[in-house]
């Protein structure tokens, strides 16, 4: 199981130190939540505080958009050079042109679905991308509770992966612990997302490795 943490619930103040510090722990990827204030009711990190975030990681980058106008955004991030990009596809009409973006620019693209997108929309786009990111709370704030419904979801989709891409990685993001990280392993899951849980503990390995099940 590989683990990103999500700076979302990082110290902003000390934002660096805070990223320097979960790689130094065992992060495997370091979890960017970009949010816009449209299509969640919330805003984060423009490009330049990535690009801090970046320069301060010793760890590859995994960019969640939640925004509205995703080539937009892609054409702000891409010189980051981060190892995936993810954006939800509830918002893309375009979805299979903007996964060709994603990967035409050497980034590995993810689709993400929130909590009440099903797995069947995935049918025509999970052969073309690296990973898909299951939303196990609504996007657009950290520290919520884990939606139990994401663990069946988690298997039809291991399931569609099998048939279609075998080497897919799925990863879930929202409200993830060491209660449900075995539960999630076990339906099939391949990287956790986690934020309140690591940067609310004062311990950042022990807490990585409680989610390494
Ligand atoms: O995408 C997100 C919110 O939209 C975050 O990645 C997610 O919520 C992580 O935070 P936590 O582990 O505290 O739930
Ligand atoms: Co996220």
């Amino acid at each position: 199981m590989k683990i990103a943490p999500s700076i979302l619930s990082a110290d902003f103040g000390n934002l660096a130190e805070d990223v320097k510090a979960v790689c130094d722990a065992g992060a495997d990827l370091i979890h960017v939540d970009v949010m816009d204030g449209h299509f969640v009711p919330n805003m984060t990190m423009g490009p330049m505080i990535v690009k801090a975030v970046a320069k301060a990681a010793t760890k590859p980058l995994d960019i969640h958009f939640m925004v509205e106008d995703i080539p937009f955004f892609i054409d702000l991030y891409k010189d980051l050079k981060p190892e995936f990009i993810s954006f939800h596809i509830e918002e893309e009409k375009h979805i299979n042109r903007v996964i060709q973006k994603i990967r035409n620019e050497g980034i590995r693209p993810a689709v993400v679905l929130n909590p009440a997108t099903p797995v069947s929309l995935l049918e025509y786009i999970v052969a073309d991308v690296d990973m898909v990111l299951l939303m196990s709370v609504n996007p657009g704030f950290g520290g919520q509770k884990f939606i139990p419904s994401v663990l069946d979801k988690t298997k039809e989709l291991r399931e569609l992966a099998e048939k279609k891409n075998p080497s897919l990685l799925i990863e879930i993001d929202g409200g993830v612990n060491d209660k449900n990280a075995p539960l999630l392993k076990e339906a099939g899951a391949d990287i956790l997302v986690a934020g309140s849980y690591v940067f609310g503990s004062d311990d950042y390995s022990k807490v990585i490795n409680s989610l390494r099940v």
